[in-house]
């Protein structure tokens, strides 16, 4: 039942086949294969035989797993709990073992990178003043004893 790379059941992309500026892949479902032929289902309900030439890839998962969840209030006030003793404090800790803590989430990621050595995200959100920025600052701070500043990417959106 497979071909190729592909499987009965697996969800692709095909490619357009021209060039043109606003074609875009289209989604679609394998649902037989003969050869190296693959009959598929498109997202607007089309079948069609696919032959071997044509461009299709596999479509990602659509989901993921998120790690740790930390709430966190604006003090609006400046708090002892932001020091360097804190950042070692929480550095290597598992997420739990000690009081939730920004740190410990800039912690987290970071292990995980180098355990895993995968990419890491950290999503900040939140209404407007309601602490995303300094939270940024604070993760990165907690990193800097780590980390050069080449290493360090962040996007605000
Ligand atoms: N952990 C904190 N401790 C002390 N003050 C804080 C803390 N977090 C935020 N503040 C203060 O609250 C104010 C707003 O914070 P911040 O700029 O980080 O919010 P924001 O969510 O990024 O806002 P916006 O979406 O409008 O950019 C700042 O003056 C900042 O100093």
């Amino acid at each position: 039942m497979a071909t190729g790379l592909f499987f009965e059941g697996d969800y692709i992309w095909i490619e357009p086949v021209t060039g043109r500026q606003f074609d875009v892949a289209i989604g679609a479902r394998v649902l037989a294969a003969e050869g190296r032929r693959i009959r598929v289902r498109d997202d607007d309900g089309q079948e069609q035989w696919l032959p071997p030439e044509r461009r299709i890839k596999a479509m990602h998962a659509t989901s993921t797993y998120t790690g740790s969840i930390l709430v966190a209030v604006n003090p609006y006030q400046i708090l002892p709990i932001y020091t360097a003793d804190q950042i070692k404090l929480y550095k290597e800790r598992k997420i739990g073992e000690l009081p939730p803590h920004i740190f410990a989430i800039g912690d987290n990621a970071y292990a995980h990178m180098r355990r895993y050595g995968q990419d890491q995200c950290i999503v900040i959100s939140g209404e407007s003043g309601a602490g995303k920025t300094e939270s940024t600052k604070l993760i990165l701070q907690s990193w800097k004893p780590t980390l050069s500043s080449k290493h360090l990417e962040t996007r605000k959106q």
